[in-house]
């Protein structure tokens, strides 16, 4: 029998929450021989507490050979005590009349609280995946918070975006989801993202060339993608919680067990690469084996994407000065 990996969730009553507890104890996430202690954290009200012990209630009653323990709290430190791996999902939603701003600096203070504490008490290894939005800000401010960590571990949730992206290629070319690679979703997790299948491939061919529609992509698919988190807030009156755990459980897995040289979309700390300044938390494409990710370099940039993502990059630079001067 494995040792146990202790995953952290917090906003584990949520609906993202509720979508993804189930999955990753069954085996989904880091393997069906993988033992895992879930360390489950929601806001210290009596309702999220309530809410948070009726899941354990149900995650109990499922069985799953594989859950070899669980722990819910209302502490971070607690929560984050020897995580191996931390989903941080819980987020303040924007409530009525509140600005951007505002948003941003609500969730600056989650997210720096939530940083010293992984940095303090997580295992020294720990992956971090931020799902609560802004999700790019949210993950760099959590690096910032945990300078004994490796920054590299900091990692958001584009993967969603990506996955989106997929379904709406296979659709239009009339192909199967799994014979497509080399997608690409550039910069941040807003309707500004970029993505991009100029390098895709389709059983090895190229995808654009198949497709060869420029007005689609620039008047079609690119907004599409970008607003599909609106359009489903739109249609079910909710954001999306189960392509959003889905797209977790994509993200965490690849990281760990690797992608199998498939091109996947993470949202990482830059390095300075296609001109996205040092440590900006943007999509990039990567490939994963052993627990690491690597960056695939020197891509051409033609002007189309140039000027997309340096939106892109503009809007991420924008929400780092809203929130520098509590770091
Ligand atoms: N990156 C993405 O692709 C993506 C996709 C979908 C949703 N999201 C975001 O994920 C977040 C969660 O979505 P949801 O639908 O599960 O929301 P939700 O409101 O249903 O659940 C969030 C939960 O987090 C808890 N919470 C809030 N602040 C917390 C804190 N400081 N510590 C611990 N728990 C806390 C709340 O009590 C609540 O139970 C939102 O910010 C949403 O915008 C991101
Ligand atoms: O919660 C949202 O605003 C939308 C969410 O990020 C999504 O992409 O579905």
């Amino acid at each position: 029998m494995k040792k146990p990996v202790r995953v952290a969730v917090t906003g584990a009553a949520g609906q993202i929450g509720y979508a993804l507890l189930f999955r990753i104890a069954s085996g989904e996430m880091l393997g069906k021989d993988q033992p895992v202690i879930l360390q489950m954290l929601e806001l210290p009200l009596d309702k999220a507490q309530a809410a948070l012990k009726g899941v354990m209630m149900e995650l109990e009653d499922c069985a799953f050979p594989l859950l070899a323990g669980m722990v819910g709290t209302d502490d971070p430190r607690v929560a984050f005590k020897d995580a191996d791996v931390a989903l941080l999902v819980g987020a303040r939603p924007r409530g009525p009349g509140m600005e951007r701003k505002d948003l941003l600096l609500e969730n600056a203070k989650i997210f720096t609280e939530q940083g010293k504490a992984l940095n303090d008490v997580a295992s020294r290894n720990v992956k971090v995946l931020v799902v609560g939005n802004p999700a790019n800000t949210n993950a760099y401010i959590a690096m910032k918070s945990a300078p004994d960590l490796p920054a590299k571990n900091f990692t958001a949730m584009l993967r969603l975006d990506h996955n989106r992206a997929l379904s709406q290629l296979a659709i239009k070319a009339g192909v199967q989801v799994a014979d497509i690679d080399r997608l690409i979703v550039w910069g941040n997790h807003s309707p500004t993202m970029y993505p991009d299948y100029r390098f895709a491939t389709v059983a090895n061919a190229s995808l654009k060339d198949k497709i060869n529609d420029a007005d689609w992509n620039a008047n079609d698919f690119i907004p599409k993608v970008g607003k599909r988190g609106a359009a489903i807030i739109e249609a079910r009156g909710l954001s999306s919680a189960a392509s959003a755990a889905n797209a977790a459980i994509d993200h965490v897995r690849d990281w760990l067990l690797g992608s199998n040289g498939k091109w996947v979309t993470m949202g990482i700390p830059s390095d300075g690469s296609y001109g996205i300044p040092k440590d900006v938390l943007y999509g990039f494409p990567v490939t994963t084996q052993g627990g690491e990710y690597t960056m695939i370099r020197d891509l051409p940039i033609d002007d189309f994407s140039r000027e997309r993502m340096d939106k892109t990059l503009a809007e991420l630079e924008e929400e780092r000065a809203g929130v520098a001067h509590l770091l």
